[in-house]
């Protein structure tokens, strides 16, 4: 192994070495690779016609800032996702090979429901002999590899539940679907057990890069390194700091402790991104590297404002005289909260609409169509209009359903501001009252409202709808995890506890009180403020004397 060399963005490395980067944010990774991927296809001859560089990054908005800076050459590269490169060139083509160990039918890579999910637990004997909880199931149950086995087992838990969790796989399995994990797991039994597999790959691809690799999980790497054990090369970038996917396997460790044989180690330094103002919060939150601004921009120090999130971000976009604000939130419902300046309530804390529905409507039938049409609304409102006519789509048998869903979906809209303010129970009556989809009545037991009821007179539909996930489209405010990769100009960090808890300053805010960089919240923290590159801004409810005295070094104090 070679020591460590430093080098920037706009540097050439030789092509045909197994390489690793190390880089803070801003420092020109993206830039480096893009500029890398264009010195092989210039002077590789090991891309013949039908070979191919893979440029594999671990999210939809990676695949797309490498696709959209790269202006050439796309014919022999594929840019995407780990999970859509091996299903696609490994899973699909070979699943054959383990059909007398598993039997799956690999038809569709898609996420189950969560009907399906439930239903499903509940033929299963996981909460009662291992008392494990549907929710638990689906957060913390992964593969990993023993010995020659890819096991499953459930994070936090030391019983071998292997055989249990396996049965509950394969009634997803039985149907065609498949959960994101298990392509990595059955793709790394394939490739482990089938050579030739292997063969095929590595003649597909002399090379395979990774972007934010600090956000592999040890399959990954795993399967990374069988593929690349010999002809194909592979090229690594990451920053430890910026690791944020632990509850997806990743860990700093693996990323730190990966190399091959061969492999040159670099570094880049400083940050080309960031004025020196930001960078100097930025270093107080890691101290294992000092980044500086080599271009030497400068800009107004970092401020924190006390205040309530629609109030601090219309301030903002008044200081800025422009609407160019970039909010990002930890969670997903407070993102969705400052997208549709709705305050969330803290009882509505569950991961999905469906769980909350399956906790306060017992009618399956009921529920599905309400989360259907619900998230049908949603989409369309953020114009995913495929997204929207799917959703409706299945709950419709006329031939003509799509005609029909678009029809739907359009009254929904229309309407949207007579019930998107109100209790659930008026979009319930809306629906109904079109008299196209089967909606289950509420029963009443001597006349009064059952639990459900109750729900839908209680629950406003905007509060629920802020829990609707929408994976497609990403607007001005986006959680911290849809905003990594990507730089904006002015960025507003919003600083909240999870839902279902109360703001608790020195832990809430302790990314900038007392910060630890092996902290995974503080990581995602500083992953948030490292995409400003003019102005950064932080909003609190509230904040304490002594913090103003911690804090006053990195960030000028505003109360609104
Ligand atoms: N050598 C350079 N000279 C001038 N500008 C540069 C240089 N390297 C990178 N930049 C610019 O700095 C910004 C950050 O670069 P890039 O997005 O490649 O960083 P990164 O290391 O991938 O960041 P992160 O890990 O935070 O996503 C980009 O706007 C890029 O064009």
């Amino acid at each position: 192994m070679d020591s460590q060399k430093i080098i920037t963005a706009d540097m050439s490395i030789p092509i045909n070495n197994h390489f690793k980067i190390i880089a803070g944010p801003g420092a020109g990774k993206t830039r480096f690779l893009v500029n890398h991927i264009r010195n092989v296809l210039h002077h590789s001859n090991r891309l013949g016609r039908n070979k191919k560089i893979a440029c594999i990054t671990y999210t939809n908005i990676g695949v797309e800032t490498i696709v959209d800076r790269l202006d050439e050459g796309v014919d022999h590269i594929e840019v995407c996702t780990i999970h859509s490169f091996l299903f696609t060139h490994v899973l699909k083509p070979f699943a054959f090979l383990i059909k007398s160990e598993h039997d799956i039918r690999v038809t569709k890579n898609m996420k189950p429901s969560e009907h399906l999910v439930s239903g499903y637990f509940d033929r299963t004997n996981l909460g009662t002999r291992h008392r494990l909880s549907n929710k638990e199931l689906i957060q913390k149950t992964f593969w990993f590899i023993e010995g020659d086995f890819c096991k499953l087992h459930v994070r936090g838990k030391t019983v071998d539940m292997h055989a249990d969790l396996y049965r509950y796989k394969k009634l997803f399995w039985e149907k065609g679907i498949l959960h994101y994990d298990d392509v990595l797991a059955l793709s790394w039994e394939i490739l482990h057990n089938h050579p030739e597999t292997l063969r095929v790959i590595r003649s597909k691809f002399p090379y395979i890069f990774v972007d934010e690799f600090q956000d592999t999980s040890s399959i990954q790497a795993e399967i990374l390194k069988l593929i690349t054990e010999k002809e194909t090369t592979l090229g690594v970038i990451g920053d430890s700091a910026q690791s944020i996917y632990s509850f997806q396997g990743a860990n700093v460790e693996q990323f730190n402790n990966f190399l091959l044989l061969d492999m040159s180690v670099y570094k880049m330094k400083d940050n080309h991104r960031s004025t020196q103002e930001i960078l100097n919060l930025l270093n107080k939150m890691r101290t294992d590297i000092n980044q500086e601004s080599p271009e030497q921009k400068k800009g107004n120090k970092p401020l924190l404002l006390v205040g309530e999130p629609f109030s601090v971000a219309n301030y903002i976009r008044g200081l800025i005289n422009s609407n160019d604000l970039y909010t990002l939130s930890y969670s997903n419902i407070a993102a969705n909260s400052m997208r549709d300046k709705v305050e969330y309530v803290a009882n509505i804390s569950s991961l999905t609409i469906e769980s909350i529905l399956i906790d306060n409507d017992s009618n399956n039938n009921r529920r599905k169509v309400i989360a259907s049409l619900m998230k049908a609304v949603e989409f369309a409102r953020q114009k995913s209009y495929k997204e929207a006519i799917r959703e409706v789509s299945r709950h419709l048998i006329d031939e003509d359903s799509q005609r029909q869903a678009i029809s739907i979906i359009h009254g929904l809209l229309s309407s949207y501001s007579e019930y998107s303010s109100n209790p659930l129970i008026e979009f319930y009556e809306k629906i109904k009252a079109l008299n196209i989809i089967h909606l289950p009545n509420f029963q009443r037991r001597k006349g009064a409202q059952t639990p459900a009821e109750h729900f839908y007179r209680t629950t406003k539909y905007a509060e629920l709808a802020l829990l609707i996930k929408n994976q497609e489209k990403v607007g001005f405010d986006r959680t911290i995890h849809q905003a990594k990769g990507g730089e904006f100009e002015n960025v507003l960090v919003v600083v909240k506890p999870k839902p279902n808890q109360n703001y608790n300053e020195s832990r809430d805010l302790g990314f900038l009180l007392n910060p630890d960089i092996n902290n995974e919240e503080h990581r995602v923290y500083y992953v948030a403020a490292s995409r400003a590159q003019k102005n950064l801004y932080f909003c609190v409810p509230y904040l304490s004397e002594t913090s103003v005295n911690k804090i006053k070094n990195i960030c000028e104090i505003e109360y609104l």
